[in-house]
């Protein structure tokens, strides 16, 4: 997939779905619950045990219906060995060059994490195809507006403490899509094997974000 292709998978789906802390024997699940809930971009985050084999795991159960990634990546080893596994997408908290050059190497969108307007330009200068404003929720929807004042150009998935009494802030201070964990992909709910929960939250940002976008 282009990187282009990624990105506007990402902004159609409006929220991209953080599975940290995800296990083998739920993870197919949970995604299905997103995906069933209208949430078709989903990381696996790199920080958890077995992460690149569940993101082989749901690229392969998932197919065409969801677009999926890797989070956390911190280093140009972890995002080439996420890439390996079928990572459509690279996700990171902070701003690594060579975790960019990596991705663009292989042809895949990379989203590194930034607070600053210099950190988001050295991203943009890097390669970067959209930055993660990180963490959002020390900064707020106001921060997103403000960069978008001089830096136009910059996408922007702000991520950290997202939720669906928040989202449509976001999107109307100019965030393309934002990035969602805890509020989203509860693990309380997930170690109960309360799947239609989730599908119940993946539809309320859903609902929240589009009417942001009208
Ligand atoms: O490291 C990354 O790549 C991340 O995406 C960082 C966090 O996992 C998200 O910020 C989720 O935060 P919450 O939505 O507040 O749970």
């Amino acid at each position: 997939m282009s990187t282009t292709d990624a990105f506007a998978a990402m902004r159609e789906s409006g929220v991209v779905a953080v599975l940290r802390g995800a296990q083998p024997e739920t993870v197919v699940d949970t995604a299905e619950a997103l995906v069933a809930g209208g949430v078709t971009a989903l990381e696996v985050t790199a920080d958890t045990a077995g992460a690149t084999d569940m993101i082989a795991t749901l690229s392969e159960a998932l197919g065409d219906d969801a677009l999926v990634g890797a989070g956390t990546v911190l280093d140009s080893e972890t995002a080439r060995a996420a890439i390996a596994a079928g990572a459509e997408f690279v996700v990171c908290p902070s701003f690594d060059e060579g975790v960019v050059e990596t991705c663009n190497r292989y042809g895949v969108l990379c989203a590194p994490g930034v607070m600053t307007p210099t950190e988001a330009v050295n991203a943009y200068e890097a390669g970067a195809d959209l930055v993660k404003v990180f963490p959002a929720k020390t900064v707020g929807p106001d921060h997103v507006a403000a960069l978008k004042g001089p830096l136009g150009h910059l996408e922007i998935m702000p991520t950290g403490g997202v939720s669906p009494d928040n989202a449509a802030d976001y999107i109307e201070a100019g965030a393309v899509c934002v990035g969602a964990g805890s509020a989203l992909v509860d693990r309380d709910l997930v170690e109960a094997g309360e799947f239609d929960a989730i599908t119940e939250r993946a539809e309320e940002f859903r609902d929240v974000i589009e009417r942001a976008r009208e």
